[in-house]
């Protein structure tokens, strides 16, 4: 068994989020949580290896991608995605550099490309700048990302500061022309010395233009957009259809660690529409209070009524606040193994249809609930697609479940993936 791409996530949303996007674009896709332990044993086209490795210290991430290449390797991965966020999240230290070059160096290629445009979810990149709707970057929320703060929007210079290797432009005026010109002026940056090359793009049909281009590169490196260019180098004719996932089944929950805007606005609609909502306080947690313990016992009674939401989610002012007393990434690690030890008791309380909100909070919870694997199935909104995985819950060992990155999703969502899955709930009846 071979398969034709071969991805490396550096998280768990971003992971679902290429899943999804190479599954719309008529791909066979299995989705693994970590390094599998195993050869594959599944017909399929694509795997994406889920990693948490946005934020850890770069030496780590490369470790672990590293290792991810070699497993895809040894599958026989003919060419290699390295998926980031359409918001190119990093720390100062990286790791979107530091990563892209060590696998530069494994696969002993002297040529790559960057990008991370997503133009369904309006993430576009024009002279090199990347916009996040109709605003730049570092004017979008991302300035305040607890965790890895967005402040400087021109990607080239955001991936020299990373980066040893020369980085340079293939601009708009190149893409607009299509795969040739693309081509020829990768040719044009190699002589000149550059080794990476941030690629322009406004729409799906540029990301589908530019694919042609990219067929003989052994690395990209971009968020989930590219993916919708690559199935025409496989012959693969793209199809959106998802596979069909078994009924769900079970009570319904949403646990939040994400402060994005997008999902505060979301938190806040949720709790609006009347729907039970429970606040975890991180400094609560620090002074080693039983919130778990006291959330759990409240939220299990209720989810017999309808959803229920467990979430962090705060304005940036407050998060900001709670960094100075607790430091940054004790607050975040802390939060996040809070609500991942909330997950699993839902789980085991009987949840079997659960939505995830944060990048690094879907990391921890999926690992809390054992899950190795995720069948991906129909899209929600733009880049989150409910998915089925089984658990090493006691009591329920196969659930439904959403990972939505903190940006993504209409302020409506959690109702709106709750309605699709009732869909789905009734047509398996
Ligand atoms: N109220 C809070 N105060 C401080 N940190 C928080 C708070 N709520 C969540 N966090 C942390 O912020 C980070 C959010 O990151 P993530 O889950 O990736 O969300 P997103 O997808 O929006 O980036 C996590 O590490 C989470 O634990
Ligand atoms: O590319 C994207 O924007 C997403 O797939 C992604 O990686 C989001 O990360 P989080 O915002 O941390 O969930």
């Amino acid at each position: 068994m071979s398969i034709k791409l071969g991805c490396i996530a550096d998280d768990f949303t971003g992971a679902t989020d290429l899943a999804n996007n190479l599954v719309q674009a008529g791909l066979r896709v299995l989705q693994a949580i970590g390094v599998p332990s195993r050869p594959l044993s599944t017909d399929v086209d694509a795997v994406v290896i889920a990693l948490k490795s946005r934020t850890t210290p770069s030496g780590e991430a490369i470790a672990d991608s590293l290792a991810a290449l070699q497993w895809l390797q040894a599958q026989g991965a003919r060419q290699i995605y390295f998926k980031y966020c359409s918001t190119f999240d990093s720390t100062e230290e990286g790791n979107i550099g530091p990563v892209t070059e060590a696998l530069m160096d494994a696969l002993d290629t002297d040529f790559t490309i960057a990008t991370p445009a997503f133009p369904d979810n309006k993430r576009t990149v024009f002279n090199g700048y990347l916009f996040v709707g109709d605003v730049l970057l570092h004017e979008s929320g991302m300035q305040n990302h607890p965790l890895t703060p967005m402040t400087d929007p021109n990607l080239v210079r955001v991936m020299q500061s990373q980066c040893k290797r020369k980085v340079g432009l293939i601009d708009y005026s190149v893409v607009r022309q299509g795969a040739p010109a693309v081509q020829q002026h990768m040719n044009l940056l190699r002589s000149e010395g550059v080794n990476i090359a941030i690629v322009d793009a406004l729409s799906n049909q540029d990301l589908i233009n530019i694919g042609p281009a990219l067929k003989h590169l052994p690395l990209l490196t971009a968020g989930s957009g590219v993916a919708i260019g690559l199935p025409q180098n496989f012959g693969i004719a793209p199809s959106s259809q998802a596979s069909a996932l078994p009924a769900p089944r079970g009570a319904r929950a949403i646990v939040s660690g994400s402060c994005s805007i997008a999902t505060n606005a979301q938190v806040a609609a949720f709790i609006k529409a009347g729907h039970a909502a429970f606040a975890l306080d991180p400094e609560e947690v620090a002074a080693g209070s039983d919130v778990v313990g006291r959330i759990l016992a409240q939220a299990l009674p209720l989810l017999q009524n309808g959803p229920v939401l467990v979430y962090s989610t705060a304005a940036s002012a407050a998060v900001k606040a709670v960094q100075a007393r607790l430091g940054v990434a004790e607050a975040g690690a802390m939060t996040e193994n809070a609500i991942a030890s909330i997950a699993r008791g839902l789980v085991e309380g009987g949840v079997g249809q659960l939505i995830v909100a944060g990048g690094e909070t879907s990391g921890a919870c999926v690992q809390a609930l054992g899950i190795s694997q995720l069948q991906i199935g129909s899209q929600i909104d733009p880049g989150v697609p409910w998915c089925h995985a089984h658990t090493t819950v006691h009591g329920n060992d196969s659930i439904h479940i959403a990972l939505k990155s903190g940006n993504f999703g209409t302020e409506d969502f959690f109702e709106k993936a709750f309605d699709a899955a009732r869909v789905q709930e009734s047509s398996h009846a």
